[in-house]
């Protein structure tokens, strides 16, 4: 008797990675499920941006076109010091590579996603996956959700996030300590989304703001209509048994937020202050920062991570999405090979193509956390022997456009598509 599987490539988790994995898939006709544990769709956060290391693969998927209709690109940042001005910083990464950064609203996006992997006849919700099952005398890996059905399929692609349970199986088969590889910064950051500010006009369209205080940082992406997407990140106190216990920011509402910055100075507040800014939200959400420490394989037998449960990154550098969309793009190309040879004529096995593909991603997933987070510690000017302030003003007041975007080549340069679709 002939077994097959319920599929041929099973995804873990419907964020960004697996959705894009799976818009991959069912472009060049690799069957696939997604398995989602929530009950609806419920992308987490507020806004998002979309650098050029990742918006060629998007544009190819045929997902630009309404990136560009409902996201907006950055022309350029303002920097302040508390009140003081630092520059105004071009930020015309378009004509270096092909492409600008573009903010976007998270859920739009995600939903954009849902729907091109094939909506519900893909992505199965209420499917929290408690347990992978790979045994090399198995025909297929299996799938065990909470509610007791099991799934089988030829491969496992755990996309399901910083705190995945795929990474903490993979590690505890590999006789590992299944402990969480991931750390707590020390950093908390809150974030949210505003209506279109009515005070703003042309002129401030596609620009952004970063703005360093004394005990905090807050930056503001602009969005389609002048909206602004905010970010704040501070340090944690560390005499407070809440932030210890890195909870302080659950449950966060407006009023939170502006115990913290409202009074502080935002140049696109109607009154010049951030709570000008965050009155205005739609929506307030707010987490702990965490990043990688130490890195898992990823891959192992028939079983691949992508994304933050690869590789999680502090959100300062805007890349932990992209790099998921590098990651599904290059697995994509990969399993696209190997699918499309008839089993019978296949030479490699499946592991070898995971491994290959941790190959491949894994030097530039530790490059890529190791710049988010020296990039994270330049941006909130805590550099040992104090010279955090010194190469901060360096860096955002003297240092020419120019060299920012020369500097980003091994960032932005980088832009991996799907070889089958062109
Ligand atoms: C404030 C903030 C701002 C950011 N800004 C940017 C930015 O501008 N640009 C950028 O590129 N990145 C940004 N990031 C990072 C980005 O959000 C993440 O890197 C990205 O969402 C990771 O995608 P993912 O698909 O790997 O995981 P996730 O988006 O976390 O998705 C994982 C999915 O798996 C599901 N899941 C988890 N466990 C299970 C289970 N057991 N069974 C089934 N399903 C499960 C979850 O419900 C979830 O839907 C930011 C992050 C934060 C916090």
């Amino acid at each position: 008797m002939v077994h097959k599987p319920d599929t041929q490539v099973l995804i873990i988790g419907g964020g960004i990675g697996g959705l894009l994995l799976a818009t991959i898939c069912r472009k060049v006709n690799i069957q696939c499920k997604v398995l989602e544990r929530t009950k609806q769709l419920e992308p987490v956060g507020a806004g998002i941006s979309l650098a050029p290391n990742a918006l060629k693969v998007l544009e190819q998927l045929g997902l630009y076109e309404e990136i560009k209709r409902t996201g907006q690109p950055l022309k350029k940042v303002m920097i302040h010091r508390n009140t003081t001005k630092w520059r105004e910083l071009d930020f015309g990464a378009e004509s270096y590579y092909g492409y600008p950064v573009y903010s976007i609203e998270r859920h739009h996006f995600h939903h954009m996603l849902y729907e091109a992997a094939g909506g519900e006849e893909v992505v199965v919700l209420d499917a929290k996956v408690e347990d992978v099952i790979d045994k090399p005398e198995e025909e297929y890996v299996k799938v065990k959700l909470a509610d007791g059905r099991e799934l089988s399929g030829e491969v496992v692609v755990g996309a399901d996030g910083i705190r995945s349970i795929t990474r903490r199986i993979l590690a505890r088969n590999a006789g590992m300590d299944a402990v969480n590889t991931i750390r707590f910064t020390g950093r908390v950051h809150m974030s949210g989304y505003t209506a279109p500010m009515p005070n703003l006009g042309p002129e401030e369209l596609g620009v952004a703001n970063w703005l360093f205080y004394d005990d905090s940082i807050l930056t503001t992406w602009p969005c389609k209509d002048n909206r602004q997407w905010f970010i704040g990140v501070k340090m944690a106190d560390p005499n407070s048994v809440q932030e210890k216990n890195r909870s302080v920011w659950s449950g966060t509402t407006r009023e939170m937020i502006n115990d913290v910055y409202g009074e502080k100075f935002h140049p696109f507040g109607e009154n010049g202050m951030v709570k000008d800014v965050v009155n205005r939200s739609e929506r307030i959400v707010a987490s702990n920062v965490y990043e990688e420490v130490s890195f898992a394989s990823m891959s192992a037998g028939r079983v691949a991570l992508l994304g933050d449960a690869a590789h999680s990154m502090t959100s300062f550098f805007g890349q932990g999405a992209c790099q998921a969309i590098e990651d599904a793009t290059e697995l994509g190309n990969l399993l696209q090979r190997y699918f499309s040879v008839p089993a019978e004529k296949r030479l490699s096995n499946v592991d070898d193509v995971l491994k290959e593909y941790s190959i491949r991603r894994e030097a530039r997933a530790k490059d890529i956390v190791a710049f988010s987070s020296n990039y994270a510690k330049v941006h909130m000017g805590k550099l040992p022997y104090g010279m955090g302030p010194l190469v901060r003003k360096l860096v955002y007041a003297y240092a020419p456009a120019w060299s920012w975007m020369w500097y980003l080549g091994w960032l932005y340069g980088y832009q991996p598509t799907v070889d089958a679709v062109r």
